[in-house]
């Protein structure tokens, strides 16, 4: 009763929180891109073991976001995450050709997944700023993403250390998350 009384209020004033998970092989970028939006700045980072979770606010999106680790040890525990997530956001380093097929085979069992069947899914291509990336198209077909047919997705150019596309793929959520309401 006092949690459906909050939630009431909370979609009265537009305080509601969204919950969203941040995926992606290890070295991806998800930690760095975490922290460049709650605090502004590029932080220098260690591989997650386990999760980070942070409350972040871009324009008018309030987000319980989750950052969990990539490695490949680590990603049987990615499920025990995935249920009540509006949003997945799916961070792929750009510059990392030869793993584009394992993070394919990645995303797509995250796809699969019955909890996950209605969330949102925003791909970054992270590391935009080393000259080697790949550009986010060919990225968008390494991924097969247009075989996705069952949910909205969208792929944005990226780069946690100039804090670039972030905010833009947050507010895709945020517009996504307001058509459905
Ligand atoms: N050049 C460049 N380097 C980046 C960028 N984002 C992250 N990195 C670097 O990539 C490495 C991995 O970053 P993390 O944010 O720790 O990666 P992660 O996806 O959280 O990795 P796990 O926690 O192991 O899953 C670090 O050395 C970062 O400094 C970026 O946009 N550009
Ligand atoms: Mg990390």
């Amino acid at each position: 009763m006092g949690n459906a009384f909050s939630w009431l209020l909370a979609s009265l004033f537009g305080d509601k929180e969204a919950r969203i998970l941040i995926l992606g092989l290890d070295n991806a970028g998800k930690t760095s891109i975490l922290y460049r939006l709650k605090e502004g700045t590029f932080h220098s980072t260690v591989p997650t073991i386990g999760f980070n979770a942070e409350t972040l606010e871009v324009g008018k999106l309030k987000a319980q976001v989750w950052d969990l680790g990539g490695q490949e040890s680590i990603r049987p525990y990615w499920r025990s995450y995935f249920s009540h997530q509006e949003a997945v956001v799916f961070v792929v380093d750009s510059c990392d050709s030869a793993r584009l097929d394992v993070a394919r085979r990645e995303l797509m069992a995250v796809l699969d997944e019955e909890e996950l069947r209605s969330a949102l899914v925003c791909v970054l291509a992270n590391k935009q700023d080393r000259p080697e990336a790949m550009p986010a198209a060919a990225i968008a077909e390494a991924l097969s993403l247009t075989s996705i047919r069952d949910r909205k997705w969208t792929i944005i150019s990226a780069s946690a250390l100039r804090g670039e596309g972030l905010k833009e793929g947050f507010q895709w959520i945020a517009a996504e998350l307001d058509n459905k309401s």
